[in-house]
């Protein structure tokens, strides 16, 4: 079949699964944000405001993510929906597909369901930003159970040899299923029965919620640790404390979407201070006592990156 006919390459997430390591991951992933930040006169990367409907009655929302990475030669669209009341039928949050397309002619090359990439590419984010940001290693904090905690201690601990790893859910049974988990695999996670007692001295903190009240506060945590704030509500980011908010300097993947998606900040007189990418570059720095936020919102040029590397992978072993 010529390749004008042949039918796109169809990857579950199970196949998308067996194609991701973090090893190349996140250095994929690391390139992708600190491009996001150069200023070049040809734009390397091109991913517009996502889009964000609500879905009338249900507590959902969709979104249409496309982007376009020069240095990878990929383009790619994503649609995601988060549902968060999808727990209560045991079913995830997050549902996402990827269409990869040829750069040179438009077609569809391939469709990959997104829950794993969606899990690996923000996890793999968190860890690059951890990555500039932390100034210790000893104790990893994970505030929520779910599938994006899941994926950020396996990144995390991938990059960075912690001495004790916490996990604190609000609901118990939760964090005890993920610890039990972990505990299969030989690696020791503690459960914690409040975020207090979760975060107390904690190096590094996640929180991967959808959470519509604060549920970390600027009193728990000490000077120079460093936060993952990934969870986001339908519409709303409120996992951390004002205090926390007003203590922090503060980073985002993207600086567009902080302007769309974290305006509520200006509320509390709070700005997000620049993008990871620049402080991967060298352009700012950050002092080694200051209490440091990486706000992920996740970006479009992550799931392109990693939809190339998937299907790069893919071509490699068939
Ligand atoms: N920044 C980014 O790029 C991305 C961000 N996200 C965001 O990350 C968060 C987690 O996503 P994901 O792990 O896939 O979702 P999951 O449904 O797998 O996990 C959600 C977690 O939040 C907990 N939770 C639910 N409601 C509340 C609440 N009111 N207060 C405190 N905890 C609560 C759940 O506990 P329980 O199940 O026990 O109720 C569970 O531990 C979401 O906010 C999502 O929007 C997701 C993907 C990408
Ligand atoms: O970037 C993503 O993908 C998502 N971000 C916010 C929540 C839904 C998925």
């Amino acid at each position: 079949m010529s390749s004008s006919t042949a039918s796109p390459l169809y990857l579950t997430d199970e196949d998308v699964k067996k194609l991701l390591q973090w090893d190349t991951l996140i250095p994929v992933i690391e390139r992708a944000l600190k491009t996001v930040s150069q200023t070049v006169e040809t734009p390397l990367v091109v991913q517009p405001p996502r889009t964000i409907m609500p879905v009338p009655d249900k507590n959902g929302v969709l979104l249409t993510m496309p982007g376009f990475s020069k240095n990878d030669d990929a383009l790619a669209c994503k649609l995601v929906t988060s549902f968060p009341d999808n727990a209560q039928k045991g079913m995830a949050s997050i549902f996402g597909t990827v269409l990869l397309f040829d750069t040179n002619t438009g077609k569809v090359q391939a469709i990959m369901e997104a829950n794993e990439i969606t899990a690996w590419r923000t996890a793999a984010a968190s860890a690059v930003a951890t990555k500039y940001l932390h100034k210790g290693s000893d104790i990893l904090a994970i505030l929520g159970s779910g599938v994006q905690a899941r994926s950020h201690i396996n990144a995390l601990t991938h990059l960075l040899k912690f001495k004790e790893i916490r996990v604190w859910n609000h609901n118990q049974q939760g964090a005890e299923k993920l610890a039990a988990e972990f505990h299969e695999l030989g690696k020791c996670i503690s459960v914690c029965y409040s975020a207090d007692d979760a975060v107390k001295n904690a190096d590094v903190i996640v929180t991967a919620t959808y959470a519509s009240s604060p549920i970390l506060k600027r009193k728990w945590i000490k000077n120079g640790v460093h936060i993952n704030a990934v969870g986001a509500g339908i519409n709303h980011h409120s996992e951390l404390d004002k205090e926390l908010y007003q203590a922090a300097s503060i980073y985002t993947d993207t600086m567009p979407a902080a302007q769309i998606e974290l305006k509520g900040l200006a509320d509390i007189e709070v700005s997000v201070l620049g993008e990871i990418g620049e402080i991967i570059q060298g352009t700012k720095h950050v002092p080694r006592e200051n209490i440091t936020v990486f706000h992920s919102l996740g970006m479009a040029v992550e799931d392109v990156v990693t939809a190339k590397l998937i299907y790069e992978q893919y071509k490699m072993k068939n």
